[in-house]
């Protein structure tokens, strides 16, 4: 079946391209090994795309929910036939939706991802044939690329003048990050890597201070590899002298990305964001998080009610995060939660798309209100 409807690649004009998709074909770019290889897999079904997402070849709450859509609307481009209604067709796509959802549970942005695309595909079901429903399918797939791009660097301009703002003095600014949040993670541009980007384009940037981010090493392997591609001022730590940094008065702001905002404004968001938001609370400094609304779950009152993945103590015990040779003695047993939630009381503010959400008391983001 030759669907899909335009050619397009979703490329920020040079930056890195996790995603590579024009109709009929996806590729990833293996983030397990840069910043060593370069190697795109090509992704020709919704089963290597749900492996590529469990293996973390993409990784990142935005790129994950795209790369899940787009490996569907291969599938589906590639069909040779289908012998059904625009029924069956719309229970296929839920289906196989359902099952994409089931590759990793934090962040939200897959599964919000889901409930639209199957909201659109029902509704497609109701008037036109199997092939009409698969278009739309297709079609809303694809803008989630453009869309995500566009987003990103709204919320680089929101942030960036959000906290020029809250800097009027003529130094420049230095900030630190976790985790990888840019072009990697996302369509292109990035979150919390795109405000840093938008400081930087406005010459207010003195450096990027991030950290190595382990057990999977996303700073020192992806964000390092994004600000040295792009000539970005920029200094890698370890995630435990983030702290130190503080204290030493050298870091103006935190800002970090998010997997899942509950109503709240708590967030879930990689390992070790929670450590860096206490010692920023403790040292004064602001701490942001950015994030598109579609990273924002208001069905969940708070962030006690967010399901945190726990993954593989090989990436604890093995070198690389669980890449390379053991380096722990056998018969210790390990914890690995992938994510952590830090509480809003926490969070200076949320910067989205849409502007910059901040509290209109002590520890209330009114998020609800914001967004209608
Ligand atoms: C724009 S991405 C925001 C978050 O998804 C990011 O910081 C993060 O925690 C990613 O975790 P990962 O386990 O690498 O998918």
């Amino acid at each position: 079946m030759a669907l899909g409807s335009v050619q397009m690649e979703g490329k920020e004009e040079g930056s890195l391209q996790s995603i590579r998709y024009s109709p009929g074909r996806l590729e990833l770019l293996d983030q397990q090994r840069l910043p060593h290889e370069s190697v795109y897999l090509d992704i020709n079904n919704t089963e290597s795309g749900w492996i590529a997402i469990k293996d973390l070849v993409v990784r990142g709450a935005p790129a994950i929910a795209i790369s899940a859509a787009l490996s569907l609307a291969v599938e589906v481009s590639n069909l040779k036939s289908f012998d059904g209604t625009s029924t069956d067709a719309a229970s296929f796509l839920v289906k196989k939706l359902e099952y994409l959802v089931s590759s990793r549970p934090t962040a939200v942005n897959l599964s919000d991802a889901a409930t639209r695309l199957k909201e659109i595909v029902l509704k497609a079901a109701t008037d036109g044939n199997a092939e009409s429903v698969f278009q739309a399918y297709i079609e809303a797939a694809e803008a989630m690329l453009v869309d995500d791009v566009r987003s990103n660097k709204a919320i680089g301009k929101h942030g960036a003048d959000f906290i020029m703002n809250q800097h009027k003095d003529s130094k420049k600014l230095s900030i630190l990050t976790h985790c990888n949040t840019g072009s990697l993670a996302t369509a292109g541009y990035g979150t919390a890597l795109g405000v840093i980007r938008a400081l930087h384009a406005e010459g207010v940037l003195e450096t990027a201070f991030f950290t190595e981010t382990r057990p999977v090493n996303q700073g020192s392997r992806l964000t390092a590899y994004e600000l040295v591609h792009d000539k970005i001022p920029a200094t890698l730590i370890t995630d435990s002298a983030a702290a130190a940094l503080m204290k030493a008065g050298r870091v103006d702001a935190v800002i970090v990305g998010a997997d899942r905002i509950a109503a709240n404004g708590d967030t879930a968001n990689k390992i070790g964001t929670y450590s860096h938001a206490i010692s920023a609370s403790y040292h004064g400094v602001p701490f942001y998080v950015a994030a598109p609304f579609t990273s924002i779950d208001l069905s969940l009152t708070s962030g006690d009610q967010i399901t945190i993945e726990e993954r593989s103590a090989k990436e604890l015990t093995h070198a690389r995060g669980g890449q390379g040779e053991q380096v722990v003695v056998n018969g210790i047993s390990a914890w690995n939660p992938a994510f952590d939630v830090t509480p809003a009381s926490l969070i200076t503010a949320i910067i989205t798309e849409k502007g910059v959400i901040t509290k209109a008391s002590a520890n209330d983001f009114k998020i609800r209100d914001f967004i209608h």
